[in-house]
């Protein structure tokens, strides 16, 4: 394998997006847009954010684009496009990057997003980064900083899963429906649907649960300077949760990240339309607290009725 006939292997013979005007195969990829354009760019790292004792290689392609994909949601928009750059050490196979990029195709099949362009180096790690690119209407991106006093706060799907699924990926126990949360882990469907069923609504704040809720609704409360209570109880968890400990209940709910599950508030009036666009779009959505007012940005957890507040605690590279 060289550089060349790697790219040959994984360009595409087709495109879906009727805006692509030039996909791979020059100096850069060009598109025509006539609607605002969401960008965004994740990197994944061997051993930090997959590990092959973990996962196959078409789980790593499928997982990080899932990644990259809910960050678009997460503002709203439809994926159209994306881009890879792959820095490969010299032991890795071919086939196995071919994998790489069929986990990808698959979930971006689901989509019609077009793999339009990418870069290929040699390096120690193996590391992914994934650009993708999205189309939301004309001022409806969904921001962080669009949270209000006495909006309610909502979750979609479960919490806590993704990291269930890791820790018995990592540890080997066996436990109850192991493959559903070894599934999460490695396959997670962002909610792009929610998310474009949301645009008739006027105002939705909403982040994507990458790092876990304690650290998103941090960042809620951060740029929409608000207070925002979470109810634990009310927290969305799977049924056969309960099985694991308390303390790891708690901690993977709040901190255990990678679920791509959506945080969000929009006002009390919307709730019960993001209710029904929620069921027209079979997405499971909890209301999970509320928004106040804030002397300064914070999140409080009730638990049994008793408050504290809830640090930043999920995932932290740099640390
Ligand atoms: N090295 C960087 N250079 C420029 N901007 C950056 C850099 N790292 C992060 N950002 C920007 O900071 C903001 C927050 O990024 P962050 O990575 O925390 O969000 P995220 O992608 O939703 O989270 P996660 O990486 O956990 O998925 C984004 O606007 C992002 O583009
Ligand atoms: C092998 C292995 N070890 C640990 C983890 C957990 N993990 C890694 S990055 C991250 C947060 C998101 O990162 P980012 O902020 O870069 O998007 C989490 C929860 C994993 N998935 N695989
Ligand atoms: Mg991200
Ligand atoms: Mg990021
Ligand atoms: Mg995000």
């Amino acid at each position: 394998m060289d550089e060349f006939s790697f790219i040959n292997a994984i360009k595409p013979n087709t495109y879906n997006q009727p805006a692509l005007i030039k996909g791979i195969g020059d100096d850069a990829a060009v598109f025509r847009s006539t609607s605002d354009i969401v960008t965004t760019v994740d990197t994944f790292v061997e051993d930090i954010h997959f590990s092959l004792e973990t996962m196959a290689p078409f789980h790593i392609g499928y997982r990080i684009l899932a990644a990259n994909i809910s960050d678009l949601a997460a503002m709203g928009a439809e994926p159209a496009f994306y881009l890879v750059s792959m820095c490969i050490p010299k032991k890795w196979k071919q086939s196995a990057l071919e994998e790489i990029y069929q986990g990808m195709h698959e979930l971006a099949s689901m989509y019609q997003m077009d793999l339009i362009g990418g870069d290929t180096v040699s390096s120690e790690r193996l590391m992914i980064s994934i650009t993708a690119m999205g189309y939301v209407p004309e001022n409806k991106a969904r921001y962080r900083s669009h949270a209000e006093p006495n909006d309610i706060v909502f979750a979609t799907g479960t919490l806590g899963d993704s990291r269930a699924g890791l820790e018995i990926l990592l540890q080997g126990q066996e436990c109850k429906d192991k493959d559903y949360y070894i599934e999460r882990h490695r396959l997670p469907n962002p909610r792009v649907a929610l998310a474009s069923g949301l645009c008739e609504i006027d105002r939705v704040a909403l982040n994507d649960i990458s790092d876990g809720i304690s650290s998103e609704a941090n960042e809620i409360a951060e740029a929409s300077n608000v207070e925002l209570t979470i109810i634990e109880e009310k927290i969305p968890v799977s049924n056969s949760f309960q099985q694991f400990s308390k303390e790891q209940q708690y901690d993977w709910k709040l901190s255990g990240g990678e679920d791509f599950e959506l945080l969000g508030t929009v006002s009390e009036v919307h709730w019960p339309r993001v209710q029904e666009i929620a069921v027209q779009t079979d997405t499971p959505i909890q209301q999970i607290g509320y928004v106040r007012e804030a002397e300064e940005p914070c999140v409080l957890i009730q638990t049994h009725g008793e408050t504290k507040k809830l640090m930043k605690s999920g995932y932290t590279h740099l640390k």
